[in-house]
């Protein structure tokens, strides 16, 4: 069987930092090891440790990065903590030749941007059931400060006031992992789904 015309194009997933977006990335890379490839980001912010480039990141000089944003070469970018990022047309174009389905993860200001491109990805938002959900996600995945968590969840409000104007074509509520993981698999081979209705997300 052909794949389906959603599958040629992108798939640009968003959603507020501790919703799940990488657990559902990491299920669908395990059961499909073949059929994705994830946009690797480049950045000017110095590799952690285990951090590999070219897998994690394309680390690069803020001089390598101004080059390349001279040169328009990247879809989208912004500054955060005074270290660029940006997904560049090039890394898309590779995993795509490589006849894989590529998969981006952009958060709201760099998805505005990627709509004035012709990219034309499939626009997925991953949301909480609720923003009590969320916070107790992000507090109980250990890798966050109290700060840190105060302010991805200001950030996070951002992302839904977004996806409130209605800016994606498809929502996943983040339930339950089994549940949403059913409808993310279905998204990411490209079938054609009726996906959830955004939560109030007002509490
Ligand atoms: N459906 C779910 N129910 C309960 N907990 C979940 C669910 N999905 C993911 N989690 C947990 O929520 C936490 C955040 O998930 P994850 O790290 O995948 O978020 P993320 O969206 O990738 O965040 P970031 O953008 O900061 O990388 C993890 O501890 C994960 O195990």
């Amino acid at each position: 069987m052909p794949p389906s015309p959603d599958f040629l194009r992108p798939l640009l997933m968003s959603g507020p930092s501790g919703v799940g977006k990488s657990t559902l990335l990491q299920r669908l890379f395990a059961e499909f090891p073949d059929k994705f490839g994830f946009s690797v980001s480049h950045t000017t912010r110095a590799p952690r440790p285990g951090e590999v480039d070219g897998k994690h990141y394309y680390f690069v000089s803020r001089e390598e990065f101004q080059n390349l944003l001279g040169e328009n070469a990247f879809i989208e970018h912004a500054e955060f903590s005074g270290n660029y990022y940006g997904t560049s047309f090039r890394t898309v174009r590779e995993v795509s030749a490589g006849g894989r389905r590529c998969i981006l993860d952009i958060e709201a200001q760099g998805v505005r941007q990627v709509k004035k491109t012709d990219l034309n990805p499939v626009y997925l938002f991953v949301s909480p059931p609720s923003l009590t959900a969320l916070r107790s996600r992000l507090q109980g995945r250990g890798t966050e400060t109290e700060a840190s968590v105060a302010k991805r969840l200001a950030t996070a409000l951002k992302e839904i006031e977004y996806a409130k104007e209605g800016a994606h074509d498809v929502v996943i509520v983040n339930d339950d992992l089994d549940r949403a993981y059913g409808l993310f698999r279905k998204v990411a081979l490209g079938e054609q789904v009726t996906g959830d209705t955004l939560p109030p997300l007002d509490d």
